[in-house]
């Protein structure tokens, strides 16, 4: 693979690269009892969550997109043994392992795997106790914890790689993640930025640290354009984070002049700003009812060195995309056409969770079909995915995905 730099200054510019993570054992790892602490509400199944998932990557190949995997470029960091070993530290570390001896038993066992691409896979699969030959329950914690089967936990959620780190413009922001579960997910890309091959010799600053203490998540993070972002205040992002990141990002030379911080409610159907909000193309979005306003944000531009100059506001979201965009009749397309029964359905399987690979062509999941047929109807072009089983774990398009370079708008 050729060197990568990164580019995306819209939501909606010609994708041209885009990071996935192909759905594998992880999901057959998730019981009832983990459903709540591993964030999904259902279970898959993952023969037709993987034939969703192909439909998904056919649809981005089939438009000239790049489809770059996770899991491939992890593995191919994996070469240089010295990474490895970082590597497998870090991870074992984060896992929440109790003991030293335990420690060193998960790492001789994932050093056993000739093949890196295989042990990438276990680890993302999840490390069952009796799999650790031996593995003895010595500590209390343990013997209280005797019912739950894995060692390492499995990482069911590193299909929705929209959020452990996100592109904006030539950066990323590697994020610190809200829940335990998800944290280790980050560790996946600070590795492949530092040390890939097509990466590493890059220019790609960082506008926020995974090392920080406040979590921001990408779903929560919209670059609406050359100089302007959307950020959640959410159930996953502290406005705190959003600070740091404002702070970093109007340091450098990129051209984003403001940051529109949206107090979006903190709870679970509400769970990123992309969850409720998502741009189709220059002048529409497409948003669940029940976030038209009137909102309070916080624009947050750049002052002097140190200090941000930030004002509250309450309006309507379509004046504050007017304004911001400086766009004259923005149109909000409500998620069940704005019919209370199909908003609430089809809000639950991420209806207004689009995602545009060129203005005014979006990816859609086939079951949210009134909010696919308004779309329609407002000239949006649509790729229509089946989405059975990917749609349990709580995300849509958007948040399967990362763009790495999208071409400039006009
Ligand atoms: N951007 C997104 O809204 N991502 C969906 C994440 C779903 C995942 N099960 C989670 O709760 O984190």
């Amino acid at each position: 693979m050729d060197r990568k730099s990164m580019n995306v200054y819209s939501e909606i510019g010609k994708l041209k690269t885009v990071l996935l993570h192909r759905p594998g054992k992880e999901i057959e790892n998730l019981t009832p009892d983990l459903m709540g602490r591993l964030l999904f509400d259902d279970i898959p199944y993952l023969k037709v969550a993987r034939e969703e998932h192909d439909s998904f990557a056919n649809i981005f190949r089939n438009n000239g997109v790049e489809v770059l995997y996770v899991e491939d470029l992890i593995s191919e960091c994996m070469t240089d043994n010295e990474v490895k070993n970082m590597f497998l530290d870090d991870f074992i570390n984060e896992a929440n392992v109790q003991s030293q001896k335990k420690i060193e038993l998960i790492k001789e066992y994932l050093l056993e795997f000739h093949d890196n691409r295989q042990m990438i896979d276990k680890m993302i699969e999840g490390i069952r106790k009796e799999e650790i030959k031996d593995y003895k329950k010595t500590s209390l914690i343990d013997i209280i914890d005797c019912d739950h089967p894995f060692i390492i936990d499995p990482m069911p959620n590193l299909y929705f790689a929209r959020d452990p780190f996100a592109t904006i413009g030539k950066g990323i922001s590697l994020n610190k993640m809200k829940t335990v579960t998800r944290n280790r997910e980050t560790l996946f890309a600070k590795y492949i930025f530092k040390y890939h091959h097509a990466f590493r010799d890059s220019y790609i600053p960082l506008w926020y640290k995974r090392e920080e203490s406040c979590p921001i998540e990408g779903g929560d993070i919209l670059v609406l354009s050359d100089k302007l972002i959307a950020i959640g205040i959410s159930e996953r992002t502290d406005p705190l984070a959003i600070e740091i990141f404002a702070k970093n990002i109007f340091k450098s030379d990129e051209s984003f002049e403001t940051i529109l911080a949206f107090d979006i409610p903190k709870k679970r159907a509400f769970m990123h700003l992309d969850t409720v909000f998502t741009m189709v193309d220059y002048d529409k979005f497409t948003i669940h009812p029940e976030i038209e306003g009137p909102l309070t944000l916080y624009s947050i531009r750049k002052g002097s060195e140190k200090e941000l100059i930030i004002e509250k506001e309450t309006m309507q979201l379509e004046q504050i995309l007017e304004k911001y965009l400086e766009v004259e009749n923005i149109k909000l397309i409500r998620c069940g056409n704005g019919d209370t029964v199909h908003a609430g359905r089809e809000q639950w399987n991420d209806g207004s969770n689009t995602l545009a690979i060129a203005p005014g062509e979006v990816i859609v999941y086939s079951r949210n079909h009134v909010t696919n047929k308004i779309l329609e109807e407002n000239g949006i072009k649509l790729h229509i995915m089946p989405s059975s089983e990917l749609s349990r774990g709580r995300g849509g398009p958007r948040c399967m995905s990362m763009p790495l370079v999208r071409e400039n708008l006009k």
